[in-house]
C-alpha cells in the first residue's frame, strides 16, 4: 500500500535533547490523522521530518513512497506551518498567487482557483487588502487558503485553527471532512481537544513516542473515559508515573 506519509523508527535529537525516540506513523488516502501531544512534545518536528525540512538522525521518512525534499511532490502537498509565512506588503490575493506559482500551478484557471480557496476560509473582500492590516485569525485563514490551492492530495496542517472563531472553525472542519471523503489525506496537529474528536484517528505523542494511535471513540473506550481530552490527561499521568 502507498501511504501518503510513512515514518518508520524515526529518531531525532537537538543537542542532547532527545525529542523523538522511535516514531512509527502512517497516513492513508481518505483519512484524517490528528497528531496531539503537549507543547514541545515534537509534533512540528514530526511534520518537518516528514516534509524533509529536518533530517532524522535515524529511521525512514517517506511521502507517497518517496523521500523529501522532492520538487515533483511539492504540488501534491498543501502545507500550513505553525507560524504564518506571508508577505505583509502584498494583498491576500497576491500572496495566494505567489505560492500557487511557486508550486507550479497552471496560470489558466488560477483566478477561479484563488477565489475557491478564499471562499472556503471566508476571506471575502479581505482578499484584495494588504496582509499588513490582517488580524492573527485572518492570517491563519489566508495560510490555510494557500495550503488548499491546487487541491493537493496531502494536506499537512500545523495548528490550523488557532485564533479562528467557532463558526468558521466549524466550516473549516466541514471542508476538511469533504476533502477526506473525496480521498485526500490530512495530517493535522491541534491543541484544541474537541477538534481531536473530529479526526478519523488520533496519534498521541508523548515522551518521544506515539503512545496511542486509534480512532477517537476506540481510544476513549480503551482508557475508559468520555473524551479525548480525558485520554490525553490520563496518558500524561500514566507517563509521568513511569
Ligand atoms: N531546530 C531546532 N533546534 C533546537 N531545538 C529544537 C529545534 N526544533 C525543535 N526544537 C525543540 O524540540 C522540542 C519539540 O519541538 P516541536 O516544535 O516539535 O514541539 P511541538 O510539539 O510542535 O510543540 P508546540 O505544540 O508547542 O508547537 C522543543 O523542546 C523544541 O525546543
Amino acid at each position: 500500500m502507498t501511504y501518503t506519509i510513512e515514518l518508520q523508527q524515526v529518531a531525532k535529537s537537538f543537542g542532547n535533547q532527545k525529542v523523538l525516540k522511535d516514531i512509527d506513523l502512517n497516513l492513508k488516502q481518505g483519512e484524517i490523522l490528528g497528531l496531539i501531544g503537549p507543547s514541545g512534545a515534537g509534533k512540528s518536528t514530526v511534520i518537518n521530518i516528514a516534509l524533509g525540512v529536518e533530517q532524522a538522525d535515524s529511521g525512514q521518512a517517506n511521502i507517497l513512497n518517496q523521500t523529501m525534499p522532492n520538487r515533483q511532490l511539492l504540488a501534491e502537498i498543501g502545507y500550513m506551518a505553525q507560524s504564518d509565512a506571508l508577505y505583509e506588503a502584498l494583498t491576500a490575493y497576491e500572496n495566494v498567487a505567489f505560492f500557487a506559482e511557486m508550486k507550479g500551478i497552471n496560470k489558466q484557471g488560477l483566478d477561479q482557483e484563488i477565489k475557491r480557496v478564499a471562499d472556503i476560509v471566508s476571506l471575502g473582500d479581505a482578499l484584495y487588502k494588504n496582509v499588513a492590516g490582517f488580524s492573527g485569525g485572518m492570517k491563519r485563514r489566508l495560510s490555510l487558503a494557500i495550503a488548499l490551492i491546487g487541491n493537493p492530495r496531502l494536506l499537512v496542517l500545523d495548528e490550523p485553527t488557532v485564533g479562528i472563531d467557532p463558526a468558521l472553525r466549524r466550516q473549516i472542519w466541514h471542508e476538511l471532512h469533504k476533502m477526506r471523503d473525496a480521498g485526500h489525506a490530512i495530517l493535522v496537529t491541534t491543541h484544541v481537544m474537541d477538534e481531536a474528536e473530529l479526526v478519523d484517528r488520533v496519534a498521541l505523542l508523548l515522551g518521544g513516542r506515539i503512545i496511542a494511535n486509534d480512532a477517537p471513540k476506540k481510544l476513549e473506550a480503551a482508557y475508559g473515559v468520555p473524551t479525548i481530552e480525558d485520554v490525553f490527561l490520563k496518558a500524561e499521568e500514566e507517563e509521568s508515573n513511569d
